[in-house]
């Protein structure tokens, strides 16, 4: 498959929020949420453009939020990873649905539901024009799947990480509680962590910077961000190393 002049990304790694996912619903996926965003992929497959995809499970589980209420971390982690296997199947599905070729790997074995993370095999799938979506976080407690899609987007080479939200992109504070928020369009690694500002969680943020992974921060509640952004466009936040971004 060729890549379409219009853009110069070959191959990305799509980072979805799972909270996002529930669009009007307050648990779980809404149908219209998960169908818009195949359709948005659909279009980069036609375009030539190689999707990787990471799910997050925050509309379901957050290990974090299972262990406050008294679970214990690990267990609690653990439900979350599985979380993100149900997004992952629900979003297959919805590919499929949609005429795209998908396949569903995951960091824990799930013999009979979903193959298990092979890396040279990944590849292959992404050369072939298949979406990968890759499940089950890292496969172990304490992270997240920010570092999921920091770490798979590394091991495939991805040309960057994007990373869909329900913000418009990186702000000088939090847009939700701080209406006056500034959006910035371009940050280095160095200024993210001068100015704290919460992007991702410091472990996928540091394999990012160390491996110079750019990531673009992006609404993927916004209709057609993400391919206004592959064919060029100016939304979102840039994170990379760059201190004179012009784009
Ligand atoms: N400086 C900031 N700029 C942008 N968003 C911020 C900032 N600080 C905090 N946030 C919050 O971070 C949220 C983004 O969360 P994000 O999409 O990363 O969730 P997640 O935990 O990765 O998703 P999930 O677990 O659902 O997959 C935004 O909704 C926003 O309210
Ligand atoms: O590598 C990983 C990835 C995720 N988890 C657990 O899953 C949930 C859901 O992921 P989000 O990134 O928060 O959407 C996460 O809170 C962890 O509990 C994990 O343990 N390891």
């Amino acid at each position: 498959m060729s890549v379409n002049p219009k853009t110069t990304y070959r191959r990305i790694l799509l980072k979805l929020s799972g909270e996002a996912l529930m669009g009007e619903e307050g648990f779980g996926i809404d149908p219209k949420v998960l169908d818009r965003m195949a359709q948005e992929i659909k279009e980069l497959i036609e375009m030539g453009v190689q999707v990787g995809l990471v799910i997050g499970g925050g509309n379901l589980f957050r290990g974090a939020g299972l262990a406050e209420a008294g679970m214990n971390r690990v267990v609690g982690d653990q439900m979350g990873m599985l979380a993100t296997v149900m997004n992952g199947l629900a979003m297959r599905d919805a590919l499929h649905r949609a005429f795209v070729n998908a396949r569903l790997m995951s960091a824990i074995d799930l013999t009979g539901v979903c193959d298990s993370y092979n890396w040279a095999e990944a590849i292959s799938l992404l050369k072939s024009g298949r979406v990968v979506i890759f499940s089950a976080g890292t496969g172990n407690p304490f992270f997240t799947t920010d570092s999921a899609a920091c770490l798979r987007g590394i091991e495939i080479d991805a040309d960057a990480v994007f990373k869909g939200t329900k913000v418009d992109g990186i702000y000088s504070a939090d847009p939700v509680t701080n209406p006056d928020a500034e959006l910035y369009s371009h940050l280095t690694y160095d200024e993210i962590l001068d100015k704290e500002l919460k992007v991702m969680d410091l472990a996928a943020f540091t394999l990012a910077r160390d491996h110079s992974m750019p990531i673009r921060v992006f609404n993927m509640n916004k209709e057609g961000a993400l391919k206004s952004i592959i064919m060029g466009g100016t939304e979102g936040t840039v994170i990379d190393h760059s201190e004179n971004f012009s784009k």
